[in-house]
């Protein structure tokens, strides 16, 4: 009931544009940004702007997002708060994010309500690294295709396991709006 998934919002050479404007922000912001290398999350992260050449990122996500919330969720969402976030989880240094919600303390991370995640990369390219949601006696594992997009409750319980081969690129967009009541 809180999560819903969106099969190849992205196609195979978005995912793959998608990691390149990530590459390209990530040197643009001087190369080893937003690596977060400690035992909860292990991950190297890149943030594309709304505007410019990823403009057509956040309008695909944005649209998605209206119509899933729309018919699914009918959460009260007023704004996107933050950039795209492209995150890029290693065989090398076992990349994972351990359990978490994406709910936090900040002013606007405590706004957040809906996250959405898209696979950036091919099935075949990794092993381990899958986005899996809490639903609170079961363990719920997000579709991997390439360009299939994720939505759950951003207070629900996830987590990415450790990539054991390979290399995993995601997509997340978090979208906000006022408290639940
Ligand atoms: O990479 C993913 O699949 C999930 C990322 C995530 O949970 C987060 O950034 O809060
Ligand atoms: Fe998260």
């Amino acid at each position: 009931m809180f999560t819903h998934s969106i099969p190849a919002l992205f196609s195979k050479e978005e995912a793959r544009e998608v990691i390149r404007l990530a590459n390209e922000a990530q040197m643009a912001a001087g190369g080893l940004v937003g690596g977060l290398h400690h035992n909860i999350r292990r991950a190297e992260i890149a943030w594309l702007d709304d505007t410019g050449t990823a403009a057509w990122v956040m309008e695909r996500v944005v649209s998605a997002v209206a119509q899933a919330n729309r018919e699914h969720f009918d959460f009260d969402i007023t704004d996107f708060g933050e950039r795209l976030q492209v995150a890029t989880y290693d065989e090398s240094n076992a990349g994972h994010y351990d359990w978490h919600s994406d709910i936090g303390d900040g002013p606007i991370a405590r706004r957040r309500k809906l996250t959405i995640v898209v696979q950036l990369s091919e099935p075949a390219g990794y092993q381990g690294g899958e986005l899996q949601i809490n639903l609170g006696g079961a363990v719920w594992a997000a579709e991997r295709g390439i360009g299939d997009a994720t939505l759950f409750a951003s207070f629900m319980l996830h987590r990415v396991a450790p990539v054991t081969f390979g290399r995993r690129n995601s997509l997340t967009c978090w979208c906000h709006g006022p408290h639940f009541r």
